[in-house]
């Protein structure tokens, strides 16, 4: 007898399903699973797993990466569903769901910080996220004297893009100069020696950035005692969104699965957005030849999201693309309304038609939240943010979150990754200038006193109170000394660490009761995690893509539209879909119109922003749009064209409309003294 879940499935979902159980190998063979847009792949991905489990597997035995925090919380629960439903008595062993799902990024520091030990690492490492990369960066480049140098020297976000694109692709530092910063190309000597150095600082400070997590990662599993041990502790490996991985993930999951046994990739070439941060779509294509015998390669094609016409018009977008693996796909989703080309004058306009558009949706019968409005970069929305708040229109804007980018919100979390990781220069030198009385050359002695000693916070306490400072700074050592201390329970210490905050927020801020509100949100957010480091390391890895992302915000309208930039609508459909500025300048934006390969992946955009429709997509053009930086009220604009991916041989998916009008067509403890591989010695190599 069939089990009653698999019978939801269609035959090609269900022999992704069921690949390689029942066959004489514990373990299946290696799958590839190429899912088009709204083809099943979450819902197939959750059958598998849930079916791994039914067939006996150990949950504390299977891996499974995703893209997002979220990705992995939704699978997890729909593969627990299926699983508990389907296993009747045995359900039990769900109880502690699926302790190995998760974002690429946070598998791998969990991994690492397992290993620490042989691997030459600190254990208790904190990481960095891009911001204090580059502040590193900067520090390193002052250091050294490069900012004061009489020709300019590469910024500082330049210098750490230069540094990921070379640790990411393993290109030599003259071919990246060469090849994507030519202008750069004459500094390659110092750019070498600010890369020693800032490898250095990072080691000195028990600091990983994002780049260091993958690298790490895979030297890890260059040792194939490593490999073999890490890959034997999972049975079953699955992997999502693969078209968005980049060549060290892929080297991650061949060194701990050779022979692919076991291993589940999931991905759509068509839906590649992230080439900027070094994805490579390769990976997805060499997949298969990477075994012997090759990997089986199952492809869904039967689109269950979008109504035909919606499906047509996407399929003839990325029919229009240079290179192109998957086919197109189909759907038995009658409807009759063509997507929209909406013509308006200006992006005041736009904003007009949209809420007037989603008010009427609304009379029609769809709630806010099943309707989104998509745009390529976070400011786009602005106009339309104004609107809907004149309007009284709740909505919730994911992507370009502003929460964690304020300066309270920074501060507390320097606050927490100071107390972690002592030795952490950036979040250091960030808390200090918050004690009222410290400068810079205070904060910078004191720091360095904690660098060297093998105390770093007995080596604070015994720092001399600077002078005219006095109770302050006491207050701030006993703080940090509190917090390290052992009596003080997660996440209780918040509130030690919010009530000497307290003081310094309302002399700093004018609406002190309003950033105290987002304190309180994010300690709501912290209570949610089992440890301090856990708390940090997800929030660095993966900050959440709105306020709502998190469960336990308590001021939300039950029903509010979606605001959301392409990249973060990544897996998600709704009813009706707007998309923002739908013309050349903006998509392709005029920052990704350098190669072919960037004007490809822009298209790949639309083609992913246009796929989330089930019902209803409009495309809004206006025909004319401010170019930035500008005084608030110049009037410089330009006249925009349509997007060059929607050209006159593939108008007639479309229906044209102008509106309005009528309708046209740190280190606690050391390092093990022998390591086995010294990868912290290889790293500074790369530049030596
Ligand atoms: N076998 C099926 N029968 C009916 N509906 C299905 C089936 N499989 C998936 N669906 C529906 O199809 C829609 C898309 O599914 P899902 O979100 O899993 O797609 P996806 O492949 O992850 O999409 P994308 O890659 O575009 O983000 C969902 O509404 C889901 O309920």
């Amino acid at each position: 007898m069939t089990a009653a879940y698999l019978e939801r499935l269609n035959p090609e979902q269900r022999r992704a399903v069921e690949h390689g159980l029942g066959e004489a190998d514990r373990f299946p063979g290696p799958l590839l699973v190429i899912a088009g847009a709204g083809s099943g792949k979450t819902n197939t991905i959750a059958h598998r797993v849930a079916h791994l489990l039914v067939n006996g597997a150990d949950p504390e035995r299977i891996l499974l990466m995703t893209f997002s925090r979220r990705a992995a919380s939704d699978l997890t629960r729909r593969a627990e569903a299926i699983g508990r439903q389907a296993m009747g008595e045995r359900a039990g062993i769900l109880a502690a769901g699926l302790p190995w799902a998760g974002t690429f990024h946070s598998i791998g520091v969990r991994l690492l910080r397992d290993y620490a030990g042989q691997i030459g690492l600190m254990p208790d490492f904190s990481i960095h996220d891009r911001e204090d990369s580059a502040d590193l960066m900067n520090l390193t480049r002052d250091d050294l004297g490069y900012s004061r140098m009489e020709r300019r020297f590469p910024t500082k976000a330049t210098c750490l893009e230069i540094y990921s694109r070379v640790v990411n692709s393993g290109a030599a530092l003259a071919d990246v100069l060469k090849e994507a910063f030519p202008w750069c190309a004459s500094w390659e000597g110092e750019l070498r020696a600010l890369f020693a150095a800032y490898v250095e600082a990072k080691q000195a400070q028990g600091v990983l950035d994002f780049d260091d997590l993958l690298l790490y990662w895979a030297r890890m599993q260059a040792d194939p005692d490593l490999a073999a041990e890490i890959g034997g502790r999972f049975d079953h490996v699955l992997v999502d969104e693969y078209q968005d991985t980049n060549r060290l993930q892929a080297s991650i999951l061949l060194t701990m699965k050779p022979d692919g046994r076991g291993l589940t990739v999931v991905g759509d070439d068509a839906q590649s957005i992230y080439a900027f941060r070094a994805a490579t779509v390769r990976n997805i294509l060499d997949f298969p030849a990477a075994f012997d015998p090759p990997a089986e390669t199952i492809t869904l094609d039967r689109n269950y999201r979008s109504t035909r016409p919606i499906l047509d018009a996407a399929n003839a977008v990325i029919g229009l693309a240079k290179e192109r693996f998957t086919k197109n796909l189909w759907t038995d989703r009658a409807g009759t309304q063509r997507p929209e080309l909406v013509t308006v004058r200006d992006d005041v306009e736009q904003a007009r038609f949209i809420a007037t558009q989603v008010l009427e949706n609304r009379e029609a019968g769809a709630t806010l939240r099943q309707q989104a409005v998509l745009f390529r970069t976070a400011s786009h929305s602005a106009v339309l943010e104004v609107e809907l708040t004149r309007r009284r229109i709740p909505f919730v804007k994911f992507g370009g979150l502003k929460f964690l980018d304020s300066a309270h919100v920074k501060d507390v979390l320097a606050l927490l990754r100071f107390v972690q990781n002592p030795r952490d220069l950036v979040a250091g030198f960030r808390v200090m200038l918050l004690v009222p009385g410290v400068g810079p050359a205070t904060a910078r002695r004191a720091l360095a006193a904690m660098s060297m000693a093998a105390e770093p916070i007995g080596a604070l306490a015994a720092f001399p109170t600077p002078p005219r400072i006095g109770g302050e700074w006491q207050g701030f050592v006993a703080l940090l000394v509190a917090l390290r201390g052992r009596g003080t329970a997660w996440p209780a210490e918040l509130d030690i660490l919010r009530q000497w905050y307290e003081p310094i927020l309302d002399r700093q801020h004018d609406d002190a009761s309003t950033r105290l509100a987002d304190l309180l949100q994010l300690q709501g957010i912290a209570a949610g995690y089992p440890s301090r480091e856990r708390f940090l390391t997800e929030l660095t890895l993966d900050p959440p893509a709105a306020t709502s992302d998190e469960s336990g915000v308590p001021s939300l309208d039950n029903d509010y539209l979606i605001l959301s930039t392409i990249h973060s609508a990544k897996g998600r459909e709704w009813r009706s879909v707007f998309v923002l500025n739908a013309v050349d300048g903006c998509m392709p934006s005029d920052l990704g119109t350098g190669t072919t390969a960037d004007i490809e992946e822009e298209r790949r955009l639309l083609y992913v922003a246009m796929t989330r429709a089930r019902d209803s997509l409009h495309l809004i053009l206006p025909q004319r749009f401010y170019t930035h930086a500008q005084r608030a009220k110049g009037d410089r604009h330009v006249y925009a064209s349509r997007t060059r991916f929607i050209p006159r041989e593939i108008l007639d998916h479309f229906d044209y409309v102008s509106w309005p009008g009528s309708r046209h067509a740190v280190p606690t403890a050391q390092p093990a003294a022998a390591p086995r591989i010294d990868i912290a010695a290889q790293m500074r190599g790369m530049w030596r």
